[in-house]
Formats: C-alpha cells, sequence, structure tokens
C-alpha cells in the first residue's frame, strides 16, 4: 500500500514539474557567450547530440533545447565574433542564466575574454543572473593554464567567495566530454528572479 502512495505522490511531483518546465518559457533559458573559437557549439553538440561535431562559426543565434537531470533548458548560442557581441546584452534579458565560454589554452587572447567577462560580472543588471564559467580545452596540456591560474589572471575571485555563489568556475574539454556536467547541474539549481 505504501509503494502505491509512493508511487502517486512521485508521479504527481515529475508530472507537475515537466508541466512547469514546459509551460514556463522564461524560467530555464541559458545564454551562452564567449570568445569567437571558445568551443560554445562544440558545447551544443555534445549537449544534443553526444558526440564532437565540427562547426562552422556561429553566424546566426541558434537555440537548442536540452535536459539536465529532469530540468529542461532553452541554450541560446549567439556566437562570439565582435558583431555578435553586440546582440549578448539583449539577449542577456530575455535569459535567467549564462554560461561564458572561455579557451583556457589560448594565452594570447585571455586579456579579451577576461575584458567581456568583467564587463557581465560588473553589470548592475546582471548580478542576480547566476553566470557559469566554462574553461574549455583543458586538452591542451602544453599551454592551458590550471584553475587556480585562471582564477587569478581573469580577477575573479571576488566573485567566487561563499557570500556570492552567483558564479562557478568549471574547467573542462567538450573534446574529451569531462568537466562540464556539474557545472550545468549547479547553474539548473541556482535560484532565478524572473523578473530580470
Ligand atoms: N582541443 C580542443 N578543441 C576544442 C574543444 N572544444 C572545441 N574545440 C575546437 O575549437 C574550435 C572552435 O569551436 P566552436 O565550437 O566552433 O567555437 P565557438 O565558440 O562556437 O565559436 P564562434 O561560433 O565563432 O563564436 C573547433 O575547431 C573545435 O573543434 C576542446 O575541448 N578541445
Ligand atoms: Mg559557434
Amino acid at each position: 500500500m505504501w509503494s502505491v502512495i509512493t508511487w502517486i505522490r512521485d508521479f504527481i511531483a515529475e508530472y507537475t514539474w515537466f508541466w512547469w518546465s514546459s509551460n514556463d518559457s522564461k524560467s530555464n533559458t541559458v545564454l551562452l557567450v564567449g570568445l569567437d573559437d571558445a568551443g560554445k557549439t562544440t558545447l551544443t553538440g555534445r549537449l544534443t547530440q553526444n558526440r564532437l561535431i565540427q562547426a562552422p562559426p556561429t553566424s546566426q543565434p541558434s537555440k537548442h533545447e536540452i535536459k539536465i537531470g529532469s530540468t529542461l533548458l532553452a541554450i541560446t548560442d549567439v556566437g562570439g565574433h565582435k558583431q555578435a557581441r553586440r546582440l549578448w546584452r539583449d539577449y542577456m534579458f530575455s535569459s535567467t542564466r549564462l554560461i561564458f565560454m572561455i579557451d583556457a589554452s589560448n594565452r594570447q587572447r585571455l586579456p579579451e575574454a577576461r575584458s567581456e567577462l568583467l564587463n557581465i560580472l560588473d553589470d548592475d543588471d546582471l548580478k542576480f543572473v547566476p553566470l557559469l564559467i566554462l574553461a574549455n580545452k583543458i586538452d591542451i596540456i602544453d599551454t592551458a593554464y590550471s584553475e587556480n591560474e585562471l582564477r587569478y589572471l581573469l580577477q575573479i575571485e571576488k566573485y567566487l567567495n561563499e557570500e556570492n555563489p552567483r558564479i562557478k568556475l568549471c574547467m573542462c574539454s567538450i573534446k574529451r566530454n569531462e568537466g562540464f556536467t556539474d557545472g550545468l547541474r549547479w547553474l539548473v539549481k541556482q535560484p532565478i528572479k524572473l523578473d530580470n
């Protein structure tokens, strides 16, 4: 008898969750940004097709639906070249969560990535939006920065303290299919403000 009650309770909880997540168009919207060549579209290929794709540079925003646990996310990949970056801010206001991807192996372009990241982190209008930093391409071991080096070089230590768990840094390799899942799970668990 108890197992039937448990089953009914679990069924209702699951069904209610599915109904909520599939009907609330804004609550699970994620914007994926970062410099061109960081690996953003490669991540969408991993998440939607579970394989390593080779994509041309993104010229048009594209939207992808993926499931993390029981949460359905709509991820928009806007592209990272200079013209596309002008669109980021517009898209940020219709997104409840952000992913900023960095090529951890590209030492020349780290200052440019840092500047774009700090623009977002210092934007008062975005201060309640959870942000996951994915430091990609750690498989390029000759040049990839370590997590500690990146924390320091990106100047994000002050945003990473426990009082402000709004951001998280994850080292990953989309090529090797490692390191990003924990970050995505963290991202979907973060409380969001729907009036952003
Ligand atoms: N070594 C390595 N290469 C990767 C990894 N992830 C992506 N790449 C490569 O990085 C290059 C750029 O990847 P994209 O996913 O197209 O980059 P993007 O961020 O979407 O770039 P834009 O569309 O121009 O903004 C491709 O050649 C990928 O194969 C990784 O984890 N390791
Ligand atoms: Mg792309």
